[in-house]
C-alpha cells in the first residue's frame, strides 16, 4: 500500500549515526558520525532503508542511535561497548568453560607448552590472562617450578578458581586475583606473559586487547609472549550440504516450488558467517594460505582496527565454489634459544576443537576448474561502536585457466561478525 508523500514522512524517525560507516555496495549509505539519518524502514534486524541528504540506501542497524538528537557522545552507561556485563556473566557460568576443558587438542597444546619448557620454567614468574578454571596455571604449578604465578580473572569464576587451586595444594604458587586484566595491579612485573585468548575466526572478543595491553603494562623486556605468533587461514571451498540444506531445499519441497523465498534464505543464512562449520580436507579446493600473520610482540591495539591480507588460490580440483573457510594457528616459542616451538591448529587437517572452522558463503556458488585461480584481499574492520565485533569484507576475482580464459569474474561480500 503506496503511502503518501506526507505520511511517509510521518512514518519515518530521525535516527543519529554514531560512527562513521564506508558503505561497501552501491545500495549501502556511507555516512559520518553525527550524521541525522531518516529511518524509512526496517527489512531487518541487522539493515535499515534510510536517506541521507536525499539519497537513500542500507545503513547498519547498530550504528544508528535515537538518543536525544544533538547528544554528542553516547552515554556507556546505556550500552557498554564491551557488553562486558553479558561477557563476563558467560564465563561466570560452567558452560563456556566445560567446552574449553573438553577440547583436547586445546588444553594438551597449553600442557605441552608448559611440559616443554618446564625446566626453563623455574623461578621464573608467570600471568595467566583469563585464566577461567585455572588451568594453564595449574599445569604451570603441578609440571613446572615457577617462582609465582598470577592467574588473573574477571569473571565470578575465579573465586571456585581460588578453590581449585587450593584443592590441589598449589596456594603457594599460584595467586587467583579477580578483576579485568587492564585493571588489576600485580605486585611485580612478570618474566612470562600466557593467554588463550583466540576467538572464533581467530579475533572476535578481541580479548586480544586485553592481552597487549597487559604485555605492555605487565610483561618484562625480554620476556615472552604464548601464544608468541597467530596467523588467520583461508581456503575457497564446497559446502554442498550446508547449501542444499539452507538453499537447494525451497527448489521443490513436497513437489512445490518455493524458490521466491530464496533471497530470504540467502538474507537470513548466508549474510553472516558460519560458525562451528566442520570442513572436510576434500571440501577445500585450492591449497590453503595465510592471509593474516599476527607477531605478538610487536602487534599494536591500534592494528587491530583494521587488519588486512591478500590471497591467491589455485584450484586444484573442479567442483562448485560456494564459499571460503577460515581458522587460525597459534606457535608457542620455547624458552630456551632453539628449543621447539609448539603448534595449535585449529584446521581440517589437525585435530577437532571447540572453534570448528568459520565458513563464508557466497551469494551464488561458482563452478570451478582445475587451473583456475582465485585471488582478491580481505579487510577484517573492526566495529567501531561494539569492540568485540568485526566486519569481514572479502574482495575476489575468479580467472579462468588458460584453456578457458573467458571464466573471469569478480566478488565482493561484506559479512558482519554479529553486529
Ligand atoms: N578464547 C576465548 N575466546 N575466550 C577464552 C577465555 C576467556 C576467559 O578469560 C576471561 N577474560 C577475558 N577477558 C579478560 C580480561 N580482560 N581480564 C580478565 N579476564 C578476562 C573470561 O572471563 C574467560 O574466563
Amino acid at each position: 500500500n503506496m503511502q503518501t508523500e506526507d505520511e511517509d514522512e510521518a512514518s519515518c524517525e530521525e535516527y543519529v549515526a554514531r560512527s562513521d560507516f564506508t558503505g561497501s555496495s552501491t545500495d549501502q549509505l556511507s555516512f559520518s558520525r553525527g550524521d541525522r539519518l531518516l529511518v524509512h524502514a526496517k527489512p531487518s534486524s541487522e539493515w535499515w532503508w534510510a536517506e541521507l541528504q536525499g539519497v537513500i540506501g542500507y545503513v547498519p542497524a547498530s550504528y544508528m542511535s535515537q538518543d536525544a538528537a544533538g547528544e554528542e557522545e553516547e552515554d556507556p552507561s546505556i550500552e557498554d561497548p564491551w557488553q562486558d556485563e553479558e561477557y563476563f556473566g558467560n564465563y561466570g557460568t560452567l558452560r563456556l568453560h566445560l567446552e574449553m576443558l573438553s577440547d583436547k587438542s586445546r588444553t594438551e597444546a597449553y600442557r605441552q607448552v608448559i611440559l616443554s619448557n618446564s625446566a626453563s620454567l623455574s623461578s621464573k614468574r608467570v600471568m595467566d590472562l583469563g585464566c577461567g578454571t585455572g588451568i594453564i596455571s595449574l599445569f604451570c604449578a603441578q609440571l613446572a617450578r615457577p617462582s609465582m604465578v598470577y592467574a588473573v580473572e574477571a569473571s565470578s569464576m575465579a573465586e571456585y578458581t581460588r578453590q581449585l587451586v587450593k584443592q590441589n595444594g598449589y596456594d603457594e604458587v599460584v595467586t587467583v586475583l579477580q578483576g579485568r586484566a587492564e585493571e588489576i595491579e600485580l605486585p611485580e612485573q612478570v618474566d612470562v606473559l600466557v593467554s588463550e585468548w583466540m576467538g572464533n575466526c581467530l579475533l572476535f572478543e578481541f580479548m586480544v586487547e586485553s592481552v597487549l595491553l597487559a604485555r605492555d603494562r605487565w610483561l618484562r623486556d625480554g620476556g615472552t609472549i604464548w601464544p608468541s605468533s597467530a596467523a588467520l587461514t583461508f581456503v575457497p571451498c564446497q559446502a554442498d550440504s550446508y547449501y542444499a540444506e539452507k538453499m537447494a531445499f525451497w527448489e521443490r519441497p513436497y513437489g512445490l516450488d518455493f524458490t521466491p523465498l530464496q533471497p530470504l534464505a540467502q538474507q537470513e543464512f548466508f549474510t553472516k558467517p558460519k560458525f562451528s562449520h566442520i570442513i572436510e580436507p576434500c571440501d577445500c579446493l585450492a591449497a590453503p594460505c595465510d592471509v593474516i600473520s599476527l607477531d605478538m610482540y610487536t602487534l599494536q591495539v591500534g592494528d587491530l582496527e583494521e587488519m588486512k591480507g591478500q590471497f591467491h588460490f589455485c584450484v586444484e580440483k573442479s567442483g562448485v565454489f560456494h564459499g571460503f573457510t577460515a581458522w587460525f594457528t597459534v606457535c608457542f616459542e620455547s624458552l630456551e634459544a632453539g628449543g621447539a616451538t609448539v603448534e595449535l591448529n585449529t584446521g581440517p587437517n589437525s585435530g577437532p576443537t571447540h572453534w570448528k572452522q568459520t565458513l563464508f558463503m557466497l551469494d551464488r556458488p561458482v563452478s570451478v576448474c582445475a587451473g583456475d585461480s582465485i585471488s582478491g584481499t580481505i579487510v577484517l574492520q573492526r566495529n567501531p561502536v561494539w569492540r568485540r565485533h568485526m566486519t569481514v569484507t572479502l574482495h575476489w576475482t575468479i580467472k579462468g585457466s588458460t584453456d578457458n580464459p573467458d571464466n573471469s569474474q569478480a566478488g565482493t561480500k561484506s559479512f558482519p561478525m554479529w553486529r
